[in-house]
């Protein structure tokens, strides 16, 4: 069933209907322009879509991710709109979030025959979403790069695309048509009935938005996901939040590579090990440290930038932390803790990659010190690796305290030249 010639895709979003985006090939997500916090911690100032897609092949339909269940209602009157339940055989899953796997189980009842396609890294989560009866097992097919289903004149392959921005992320390639079903790869939270980018308002803040939030710790699963899809023949890119991308697709592309690869050492050239210092003193005795930490980093071969934490936002110092090879955050103990500004700044970095970042503590006291081992732990709960004991001196330090503060920037940075960079646990270990 095709739409109206005469209805735009304004209309056919709204009044419930599927969208055609090729023949044969419909969109039948749902929008949710009213939400304005997804998943608590992204903030979206026009709502976002939850993108599900039909393709009809003369062999059978596929159903490509479905939506959050709330808004089920929707995507079964969309998807009914253009196909039967007993025409479907294949469900892809690109992962399996809530938010695109909430009308599944519904789907699998009304649909019983189709079979499900996971990647080979999502059988424990789906068994973990759907709590299977052992009587009653699941089934479902795993697949890896290059595996194809055929629903006959027309083929899904798959891309394993683990990380992006769960373990068992994979996209699903329309072979003949140049559609990848890319899940929240290239997507954005912005709901806009027009649902092509050619159609769309601007929405260039929303998709770097929901690249720095999402995507961006898992730079490196980006760029290799890029090197799968780079080749593809491209002419449109379906992504499961936001707009529908057919107008230049590649260009998505390009900005993804812009934002996950050369880091800022790289672009500039510069090969030394960096240590960045951030401190926080009311008198001045932390800063005493912070200086002496950083003139024996120096000395050992370490570039090293030093800020105050009091005189700068936190967001260009989260930048320049994932470019840097090593952190020391200096602070006093007030009122048996760390002062806020570090733990601000130590709790907007849940965004950055810190594979392989060596971290260290130190600080000033006046009787109990609890400081600096709680900035420690909290490192270590970042997974950074803490080479150098923690440094505290009580109240103002001496010559020969400020000497040790030198060596342990000399030891801190020797531990950075020597290669003891490396994380305690790898995220692969996650899958
Ligand atoms: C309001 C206040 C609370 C403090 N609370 C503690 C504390 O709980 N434990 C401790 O060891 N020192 C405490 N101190 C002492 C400071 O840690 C100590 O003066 C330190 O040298 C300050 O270093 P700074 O000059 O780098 O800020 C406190 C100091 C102030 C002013």
């Amino acid at each position: 069933m095709s739409n109206p010639p005469s209805a735009s895709p304004t209309d056919i979003a709204r009044r419930g209907e599927a969208i055609e985006i090729l023949p044969g090939v419909h969109w039948i997500g749902a929008l949710d322009p009213a939400l304005r916090a997804f998943d608590i911690i992204l903030r979206t100032a026009n709502g976002t879509t939850y993108n599900a897609y039909l393709v009809r092949g003369s062999h059978g339909v596929a159903v490509i991710d479905t939506v959050k269940a709330e808004f089920a209602d929707e995507f079964f009157a969309r998807l009914e709109s253009v196909a039967d339940y007993d025409e479907i055989e294949v469900i892809v899953l690109n992962h399996l979030e809530p938010d695109h796997t909430g009308a599944l189980p519904e789907l699998m009842r009304r649909a019983p025959q189709a079979r499900l396609h996971i990647s080979s890294r999502a059988p424990a989560m789906l068994k973990a979403l759907l709590k299977p009866r052992e009587e009653d097992p699941l089934e479902y097919r795993t697949a890896d790069t290059g595996d194809e289903v055929s629903l006959g004149e027309r083929t899904l392959r798959f891309l394993h695309t683990p990380f992006l921005h769960w373990p068992d992320t994979q996209c699903t390639y329309l072979v003949e048509d140049g559609v990848l079903f890319s899940g929240d790869v290239f997507g954005c939270h912005h709901c806009d009935s027009r649902m092509f980018n050619d159609r769309c308002a601007d929405f260039r803040f929303a998709f770097d938005y929901y690249y720095a939030h999402i995507m961006r710790p898992f730079k490196t699963h980006v760029m290799d996901a890029l090197k799968l899809i780079e080749p593809l023949a491209l002419k449109i890119i379906a992504p499961t939040h936001g707009p529908i991308l057919r107008d230049r697709p590649r260009r998505y592309l390009t900005r993804y590579r812009e934002l996950s690869s050369a880091s800022f050492a790289e672009r500039i050239g510069n090969e030394d090990p960096t240590l960045v210092v951030f401190y926080m003193s009311s008198y001045g005795n932390t800063a005493r440290m912070a200086e002496a930490v950083c003139a024996g980093a120096e000395e050992a071969g370490a570039r090293v930038s030093l800020y105050d934490l009091e005189g700068g936002e936190i967001q260009p110092f989260v930048d320049l932390i994932e470019t840097a090879d090593a952190l020391a955050f200096g602070s006093p103990t007030i009122n048996g803790d760390a002062v806020k500004p570090i733990w601000d700044l130590l709790s907007s970095l849940a965004v950055v990659d810190l594979k392989g970042k060596l971290g260290a503590a130190f600080g000033s006291y006046g009787w109990t010190g609890e400081a600096v081992r709680m900035i420690e732990d909290r490192m270590r709960g970042l997974k950074m690796r803490v080479p150098v004991a923690g440094l505290r001196i009580k109240l103002i330090p001496t010559d020969e305290e400020l000497e040790e503060c030198r060596e342990f920037g000399r030891a801190l940075a020797s531990a950075i030249v020597s290669g003891e960079k490396g994380r305690v646990i790898d995220f692969a270990d996650l899958g």
